[in-house]
């Protein structure tokens, strides 16, 4: 089933068009993969999925973005509780200077969430979930800078987690993770995708392949193809998908 449903996105950075007329399905409960050579719009068109964009000055969109049945694109769209919904992970680890504990109670307090019992449960909940809770469940208090780069990326993906979104974006959230923080990382996604829609920005084709149910390739703000990774990875039918799979782009 369809969580999000793109009808005819464009994105103009000033006069620059950096996204062309996308249309895109998200299906619910999938990893969906964006690859594509550097500077092709992968982050645009992440970034776009919770109106992140709408920060940035000079940007203009237009076109249809569905959630389910609400277009996220209306003026009367409630953005906070759309990023509430549509969560979001970076490429580095990027957590608070505070303690762990408090990384992840950051966004349910600013919800109003105030009870002790109910913070420690959603804590525990989101760690769990992240699978970081076996590793600081002793050290809830210490600081969050003190844990290894893959930790501290857990922790972030623990404090998307506790607001309890529907889709988690991931803008290539192992590339400063070693090997071995890179695959805990890919079996949490694995793991995750049976409760929550993943779209991840990846620049890795063999984790792409690993990991996401469907890739869409981009190459100069166009969309190329999407289909079953699988297919992607074998039988793509855009010469130019195939061509960027194999390693023969120029
Ligand atoms: N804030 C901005 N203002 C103007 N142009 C921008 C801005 N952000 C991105 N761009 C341009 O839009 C295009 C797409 O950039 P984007 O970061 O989405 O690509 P990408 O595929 O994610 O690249 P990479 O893989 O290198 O991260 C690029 O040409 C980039 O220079």
């Amino acid at each position: 089933m369809s969580k999000i449903s793109v009808k005819d996105l464009n994105l103009h950075y000033g006069s620059f068009h950096a996204l062309k007329n996308i249309n895109l399905d998200i299906c619910e409960r999938e990893v969906t993969a964006l690859i594509g050579p550097s500077g092709c719009g992968k982050s645009t068109f992440i970034r776009s999925l919770n109106r992140m964009n709408d920060l940035i000055d000079g940007v203009k969109i237009d076109g249809e973005m569905f959630l389910e049945d609400q277009d996220i694109y209306q003026p009367d769209v409630d953005v906070v509780s759309l990023r509430r919904r549509v969560g979001m992970v970076f490429q580095s680890p990027n957590p608070f200077r505070k303690s762990i504990y408090e990384n992840v109670a950051y966004g349910p307090r600013r919800y109003g969430i105030k009870s002790r019992n109910q913070l420690d449960e959603i804590i525990e909940r989101s760690l769990r979930e992240a699978a970081l809770w076996e590793e600081v469940k002793d050290r809830l208090k210490s600081s969050a800078l003190g844990l290894s780069g893959g930790q501290q990326q857990r922790l972030c993906i623990a404090r998307a987690l506790a607001m309890e979104p529907e889709v988690l974006l991931m803008d290539e959230p192992t590339s400063a993770l070693d090997p071995i923080a890179t695959s805990r990382i890919e079996e949490l996604i694995d793991q995750l995708k049976k409760e929550y829609t993943i779209v991840i920005v990846t620049h890795s084709m063999q984790q792409a392949a690993r990991i996401s149910d469907k890739t869409v390739f981009f190459l100069m703000g166009e969309v190329i193809e999407a289909d079953d990774t699988q297919v992607i990875f074998t039988s793509p039918r855009d010469q130019r998908t195939e061509d960027y799979v194999t390693g023969r782009f120029g």
